[in-house]
């Protein structure tokens, strides 16, 4: 398991990270989320032992990254993916990895194949496009086949095809039991892949929940013939109800299904009933402000 406890970044007299604090649970995916420069990366640095903590802890299984055995084996990063060789191929990349961490020059062919580098793994990675590259790094962590994974951006420069197929290794790698840790600064991109969101806005924690939690229902949109006698029923059940532009009524802090029943009692057919969800984007922003 992952901890970060009290985890303070500083430069100079800047505070970059502050007092963060999370959790990963194995058979999880975690999304980072914060605008550019809210601390994800360095957050994920110090977890990884490349940048030191000024203080608080981030350790894996009980220990600091650094004092792990083999810790390429138990955590897959993909932090700063453009620092390869690009006068090397893809495959000697890899194959230099491989003899670092120890692992079987035969997994290289694997995991070019396994991020659908297999044709341009003889390439030299100079000429590959940025959503190679990514696939090349995420290719070096999951070398070892890793039980971590921390992934800073994963999709940047992927396509729409590549962020799914992203999307399916990391839930394929939590359903295994894994532990997935990826940042990005674009909601709709993870919204679909995380379980559990983790927000961080000017160095802070924001918010720490499961998806579910934090987009949670905002009401209920609802639509009948006879509008005016829906929202007189709804008004006397002591909701608030809205008129919305286009001909719906908005029940703010409503379930479908009360908003239903009282349709049902007042004899009102509904034409259409729906939840209301809090837009990840809205989500962010309130509470990206509030840190600031
Ligand atoms: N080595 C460094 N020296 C000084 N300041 C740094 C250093 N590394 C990062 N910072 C500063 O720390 C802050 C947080 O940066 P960080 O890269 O962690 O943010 P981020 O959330 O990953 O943003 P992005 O999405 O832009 O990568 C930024 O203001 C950045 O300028």
């Amino acid at each position: 398991m992952i901890k970060v406890s009290g985890l303070t970044k500083q430069y100079g007299n800047r505070t970059v990270v502050d007092d963060v604090s999370f959790a990963l649970e194995p058979g999880t995916v975690t999304g980072f989320l914060g605008p550019n420069g809210a601390g994800k990366t360095t957050t994920m640095r110090v977890m990884t032992g490349l940048v030191p903590a000024t203080s608080g802890t981030a350790t894996v299984d009980g220990r600091p990254y650094a004092e792990l055995p083999n810790p390429g084996a138990v955590v897959g990063t993909l932090i700063d993916a453009s620092a390869v060789h690009p006068g090397r191929s893809g495959r000697t990349h890899l194959r230099l990895m491989a003899d670092t961490i120890g692992v079987p020059s035969s997994r290289v062919d694997e995991a070019l194949e396994l991020v659908g580098l297999a044709d341009a793994a003889r390439r030299r990675v100079g000429g590959y496009s940025l959503g190679m590259r990514q696939r090349l790094g995420i290719a070096g962590a999951l070398l070892p086949d890793p039980p971590v994974l921390i992934f800073d951006e994963p999709a940047n420069g992927l396509d729409p095809e590549g962020i799914r197929w992203m999307r399916d290794l990391l839930r394929g790698h939590a359903a295994r039991g894994g532990t997935v840790l990826l940042s990005s600064h674009l909601l709709g991109e993870v919204e679909h892949t995380v379980d559990r969101l983790l927000v961080i806005g000017s160095g802070r924690i924001v918010a720490d929940g499961p998806v579910a939690e934090l987009l949670g229902s905002e009401g209920t949109s609802v639509r009948a013939a006879d509008v005016a006698g829906l929202a007189r029923a709804l008004e006397g059940a002591r909701f608030h109800v809205q008129h919305g532009a286009d001909g719906a009524l908005v029940v703010e802090g409503a379930e479908p299904s009360a908003v239903g029943a009282v349709a049902a009692a007042a004899g009102i057919a509904l034409t259409d009933l729906r939840p209301l969800q809090r837009g990840l984007e809205d989500l962010f922003f309130q509470l990206t402000a509030v840190a600031s």
